[in-house]
């Protein structure tokens, strides 16, 4: 095990951000911390590379209790959100400033600041100064700047906001291809869901300061732990209804559900992704098409069943000829149900 966090809590301006966490990120694997704005993404992170003390609790790295040990004592290397490149230096001065502190000699630093431009596929720009390259490169350079260090836990603090979209599922990719070929021990803040999902081993979703769910990303999306966890990752029904055995009921609408018995019955928050809901021409219950959205590669309905709103996603054939206005009919063949907050585990 690379990184271990146990009970680690912090309070700040007389609250409590982060509230005994636990998190273990084993060798070469990526995680990431995901959460909305505020529920202590970065304040833990701050905690693992030492920027700010733990109240209570522990940081570990490769079993060795680090957490009186200053940031740069520490085998940690951050990448902040803003990269800051010094931007008068070039590439080589600015990847090489750290080794220089450590007081390495020259032909050495030389070569490892060679091989980690190399590394990220920078090599051809070790003369040229930030402001001459783009902000894609200027982030691999913040990478490599931390890279150098060798160090054996990286951690990058919402690396790609400062990119445009596009920009920034690349740099993404490119993120992850590295973390991956170099084999570091990674923990990435972010609260973008399609970067932890798709770039991550695990994912551990906050909020309040604590971890609901700390899994793969396919369990995250098809096993939400918790409501919060169903809510906050993907695009999820919630509808407040009551369960049968082949069928939920929400008001007068009784929305057949197809495949395995939900196994209990009773008044439930039951959750259903779009791409689980079935539209057929006469099949199931009858829900008005409010709007068509288009997505591409599938289209996106919302429908009414009476006052409940659901989205459903739905490729070629299989409802996205349904005009505006029309009745559609629906199924479900996958239903998630919580019960005060906590997912029911059939
Ligand atoms: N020095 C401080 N004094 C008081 N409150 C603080 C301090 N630093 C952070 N906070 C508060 O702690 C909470 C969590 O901050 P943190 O930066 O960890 O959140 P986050 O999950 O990273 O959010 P974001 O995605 O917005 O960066 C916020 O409400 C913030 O205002």
């Amino acid at each position: 095990m690379s990184l271990r966090i146990e009970a680690v809590s912090k309070v700040l301006g007389g609250r409590t951000i982060v509230d005994s966490l636990d998190l273990e990120v084993e060798t070469g694997q990526l995680a990431s911390l995901l959460g909305p704005s505020g529920c202590g993404k970065t304040t833990t992170l701050r905690m693992i590379g030492g920027f700010l003390r733990p109240d209570a609790g522990q940081v570990l790295i490769d079993g060795q209790d680090v957490t009186a040990i200053a940031p740069e004592r520490r085998p940690t290397a951050m990448v902040f959100q803003n990269y800051a490149l010094w931007p008068h230096m070039t590439v080589f001065k600015n990847i090489a400033f750290g080794l220089k502190l450590r007081r390495m000699p020259r032909d050495e630093i030389r070569s490892r600041v060679e091989d980690v431009l190399r590394t990220v596929n920078l090599l051809h720009h070790i003369d040229s100064h930030p402001g001459q390259i783009s902000g894609g490169e200027q982030q691999r350079v913040a990478l490599a700047r931390a890279l150098v260090l060798e160090p054996k836990v990286l951690l990058l603090d919402e690396p790609l906001s400062n990119l445009d979209a596009k920009l920034r599922e690349r740099v993404r990719d490119d993120i992850r291809e590295i973390q991956q070929r170099v084999g570091i021990t990674t923990v990435l803040v972010t609260h973008d869901q399609d970067e932890a999902l798709s770039i991550s081993d695990k994912v551990a979703v906050m909020t309040g300061g604590r971890i609901d769910q700390y899994d793969p990303p396919s369990t995250i999306y098809r096993a939400p732990r918790t409501r919060f966890v169903a809510d906050f990752v993907g695009t999820m029904n919630l509808l407040r209804a009551t369960v049968h055995d082949d069928h939920v009921a929400t008001g007068d609408v009784k929305i057949p559900v197809r495949g395995a018995a939900l196994g209990v019955e009773g008044e439930w928050d039951v959750g259903v992704r779009p791409e689980d809901v079935r539209v057929s021409p006469s099949e199931g219950a009858p829900a008005q098409v409010a709007r068509v959205i288009p997505r591409g590669h599938y289209t996106e309905l919302v429908l009414m069943l009476g006052e409940q709103r659901l989205r459903a996603f739905v490729g070629p054939g299989s409802g996205d000829d349904l005009p505006e206005g029309a009745t559609a009919h629906i199924e479900i063949s996958r239903a998630l149900l919580y019960r005060e907050g906590l997912l029911h585990q059939a």
